[in-house]
């Protein structure tokens, strides 16, 4: 269990899927954290929920903690960054999990301070993220250590050049979503093939979970896996004809590539 403060600055979704994962895995002890949000009944929420510290104010986070992980929107970091000026203690870590943000911007804002560019997904709520890091200039492996110790904590880590940070985001980090709604349109395929709502939402998901499993567990490249489950003029390829004739790779392809675009728009 860590014996340094931590402070979450943005108490939201994915604040709080990384502060669940790290009290359930007893990385911190609820006394160690403290939590600013300006809403007043999230404050309370989540001082209920996971009996951490709570705050409106982010200076009073700033001024107590040794690590600090923001986790506001892209949009205002810049007046966070600056309310933050000239309070936080001597070699407090910074984690940033705001999409677009750079290195470059994160050091010029916490100049005293070592600083960590990463990308969660909401899977961390589960313990089933997967997050990436780049490290600032001034990142020792200690300061690694820790924001990985964070971050296992929710799920898989990998370090990337902080050039591969957009497309990332436009992969794992959005990725959550564009999984959902194909599972949700999978079911809207159920009905419509006449399958009660509830049996054709459970038949959507397993087969996405169990196909994902598949594909981790044995290795299999998807192309084969593909082939596999594809008899010559049968029910599958038929199936396969409707995407292929929709452009669904092309709209995946595509989609990665516009959610990078617009995480280097929001950094901008
Ligand atoms: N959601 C996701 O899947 C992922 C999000 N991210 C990144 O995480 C960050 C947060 O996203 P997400 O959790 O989805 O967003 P949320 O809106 O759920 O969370 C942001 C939280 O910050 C609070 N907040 C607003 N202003 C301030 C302030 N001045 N000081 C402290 N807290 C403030 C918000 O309160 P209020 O709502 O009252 O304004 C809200 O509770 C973003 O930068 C995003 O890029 C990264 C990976 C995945
Ligand atoms: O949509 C967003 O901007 C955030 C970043 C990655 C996932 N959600």
């Amino acid at each position: 269990m860590s014996e340094f403060k931590l402070g979450l600055i943005g108490g939201g979704v994915m604040g709080e899927a990384l502060l669940s994962g790290l009290l359930a895995k007893r990385i911190y002890a609820p006394e160690m954290v403290m939590v600013s949000d300006p809403s007043g009944d999230r404050r309370e929420f989540l001082s209920q929920k996971y009996e951490v510290g709570v705050t409106s104010d982010n200076r009073e986070v700033a001024a107590a903690t040794e690590v600090v992980l923001l986790a506001v929107k892209p949009q205002i970091f810049d007046w966070v960054a600056d309310d933050l000026k000239g309070l936080l203690k001597p070699g407090t870590i910074i984690i940033s999990i705001l999409a677009g943000v750079t290195l470059f911007k994160l050091e010029r804002a916490f100049r005293e301070s070592p600083v960590i560019r990463v990308m969660p997904n909401t899977p961390a709520t589960v313990g089933a993220g997967v997050s990436a890091l780049a490290a600032g200039s001034s990142v020792e492996p200690t300061h690694i250590k820790r924001a990985t110790e964070i971050l296992t904590a929710v799920g898989d880590v990998v370090q990337v050049p902080e050039y591969l940070m957009d497309a990332v985001t436009g992969l794992s980090g959005s990725g959550p979503g564009y999984v959902a709604i194909m599972i949700e349109a999978l079911t809207d395929g159920g009905v419509a093939a006449g399958l009660p709502r509830a049996i054709a939402s459970k038949l959507a998901l397993d087969t996405v979970w169990g196909t994902a499993q598949l594909l981790r567990e044995s290795q299999l490249h998807p192309a084969e896996l593909k082939d596999r489950v594809t008899s010559p003029g049968g029910t599958t390829i038929a199936g396969i004809a409707e995407l292929e004739a929709a452009g669904f790779r092309s709209a995946l392809i595509k989609a990665v590539k516009a959610a990078g675009d617009r995480s280097r728009e929001l950094g901008s």
